[in-house]
C-alpha cells in the first residue's frame, strides 16, 4: 500500500522502507506498529513490555519495495535476530538503545554507524534490492 502510495505522488519508479521490530514473546508485535509503541513509551517502554516474559528475544525486519516505471512492486526483506535489553545510556536512533543483535555484547546504539550498518536488518534488504537492481534495471 505505501509503496503504491509513493508511486501514485511519483509517478515514475520509487523505493519505500518500513520497519519492524517483533518480539517472539508475543507473538512478533508489537512488529510494525513499533513506531506507535516508541513514540508512546520510549525504548524502556519496549524493554518493560517484555518483563513478564522470560524470552527476550526479537526480530529487527526491514521491508523494502521498489517499484518499477509500469507500478509493478517487488519487495525485499532483511531480519536480524536479537535480544530487548534494558537501554544503554547511548541512544541515538529508533529503538537502537534496547536492541542487542546476537553474536555482539553491546546494543545497536553503542555500534559505530559503519558496524552496524555491516549486519543491519536494513544493510541485508538493501542488498537485496541492490542485486535485484543491477540485474534487472536498466538505467
Ligand atoms: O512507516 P512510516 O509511517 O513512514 O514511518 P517511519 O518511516 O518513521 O517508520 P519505519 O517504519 O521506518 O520505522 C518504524 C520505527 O522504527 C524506528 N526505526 C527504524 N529503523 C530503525 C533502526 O535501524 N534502528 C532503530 N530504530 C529504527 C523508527 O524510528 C520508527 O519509530
Amino acid at each position: 500500500m505505501k509503496a503504491l502510495a509513493a508511486f501514485d505522488i511519483i509517478k515514475g519508479p520509487c523505493i519505500v522502507e518500513d520497519t519492524s521490530l517483533c518480539f517472539n514473546a508475543i507473538g512478533g508485535l508489537p512488529g510494525p506498529y513499533v513506531k506507535w509503541f516508541l513514540k508512546a513509551t520510549g525504548p524502556l517502554g519496549l524493554y518493560c513490555m517484555l518483563k513478564g516474559f522470560e524470552d527476550k528475544t526479537a526480530m529487527a525486519v526491514c521491508t523494502v519495495a521498489y517499484v518499477n516505471e509500469h507500478g509493478e512492486v517487488n519487495i525485499f526483506s532483511g531480519e536480524t535476530d536479537g535480544t530487548i535489553v534494558e537501554p544503554t545510556a547511548v541512544e541515538t536512533f529508533g529503538w537502537d538503545s534496547c536492541f542487542k543483535p546476537n553474536g555482539y555484547e553491546i546494543t545497536y546504539a553503542e555500534m559505530p554507524k559503519e558496524e552496524k550498518n555491516l549486519i543491519s536488518h536494513r544493510m541485508k534488504a538493501m542488498y537485496k534490492l541492490k542485486e535485484f537492481i543491477d540485474h534487472n534495471v536498466i538505467i
